[in-house]
């Protein structure tokens, strides 16, 4: 058995948000293929941080015993709480025993987001954290249904996408997948670039980083952002904006990742617009941005992943891989 769940964009693709069943109630969780934990919005959270969400029921629920769970992400938020097993169904497939993991603290950042009822972490179970024991992810828990243990992304730009399970759809993409090995020893879809350009300013230089669906930009060494911007006129570093901004009728350069040897893999510089900054100024906030100091790996967020379908391939054919196509 296979399935497929269709994501939707929050507003300037911030994140995707994905329909979710638990036991007999839809959450919309934010797929991320960064973390390797499902959490949800629970009744044991204030009252107050739960209006406008979809909401676990705990007392209705399997409480695994002494199970607790507490994640930090990249950029500073946090959340935790205790576990449950429930039956969880993503695009027709149904995981029965799986850890669900209810939040009962979140941290400001979290309180703000007025969408996501949690997240669903895609990344390799080792980066679980539930303590005493580890638990799996979706992924892992439905792995032995499907056809391939691939998950494939088609995250769009203003337009709903769809999360894959088991297969891999031609219809989604153009001209040839291009596979690179990951190193999962991190528990994240790890990859190098043997080398990367900037329009026609070829680097060679290799770049590793992770493909992660649950960060909105991409994120580079601040020296390498710099160097970007460099070729984009009236771009600046804006410490009132948190970043480098632009006027919003530049013509961005494309950002491209040489893998594999001697295959491209480019951001058009279209994408590479993230959103103006506010409604007055002309000023657009860049998709390419520094890695804050929390993060100490370059992140292939969604900036780049719309300009791709990618295959998550948990070994296929051999060891993890991660497979790229225009689309
Ligand atoms: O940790 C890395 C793993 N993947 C990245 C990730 N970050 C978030 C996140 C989502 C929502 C929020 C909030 F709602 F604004 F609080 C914050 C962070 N989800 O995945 C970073």
């Amino acid at each position: 058995l296979n399935g497929t769940a269709v994501t939707s964009p929050e507003a300037n693709d911030l994140e995707y948000l994905t329909p979710v069943t638990i036991g007999n109630v839809t959450f919309h969780l934010d797929f991320d293929t960064g973390s390797a934990d499902l959490w949800v919005y629970s009744d044991e959270l204030p009252t107050d941080e739960q209006t406008g969400h979809a909401v676990y029921a705990t007392t209705d629920s399997k409480l695994l015993p002494g199970s607790s769970w507490e994640i930090l992400y990249g950029d500073g938020s946090s959340a935790g709480g205790d576990v449950f097993a429930d039956t969880v169904v993503v695009g027709g497939l149904t995981a029965t025993m799986q850890a669900v993991e209810a939040a009962a603290t979140l941290s400001a950042e979290f309180e703000r987001d007025a969408h996501s009822d949690g997240l669903l972490g895609l990344a390799f179970s080792t980066l679980n954290m539930v303590k005493p024991q580890k638990q799996s992810t979706f992924f892992d828990n439905v792995k032995s249904q499907l056809d391939l243990p691939v998950i494939a992304t088609s995250l769009k730009h203003g337009a709903p996408g769809t999360y894959d399970f088991g297969f891999i759809d031609e219809n989604k993409y153009t001209g040839p997948l291009t596979y690179v090995d990951v190193d999962s020893s991190r528990g994240y879809w790890t990859f190098t670039a043997d080398a990367y350009a900037f329009g026609d300013d070829q680097i060679s230089t290799s770049l590793t980083g992770i493909a992660d669906t649950g960060t909105t930009l991409i994120l580079l060494p601040s020296d390498t952002v710099s160097r970007y911007y460099a070729n984009v006129s009236g771009a600046q570093d804006s410490p009132l904006h948190g970043g480098y901004v632009f006027p919003c009728d530049s013509k961005l350069t494309p950002f491209t990742l040489v893998v594999a040897g001697n295959h491209s893999v480019t951001v058009p510089g279209e994408l590479i617009n993230y959103a103006p900054v506010g409604s007055v100024s002309n000023l657009c906030f860049g998709g390419i941005q520094a890695a804050s100091g929390l993060v100490d790996i370059n992140i292939f967020g969604d900036v780049f992943l719309k300009s791709q379908y990618v295959v998550f391939d948990a070994g296929s054919q051999g060891g993890p891989r991660l497979g790229f196509a225009n689309q």
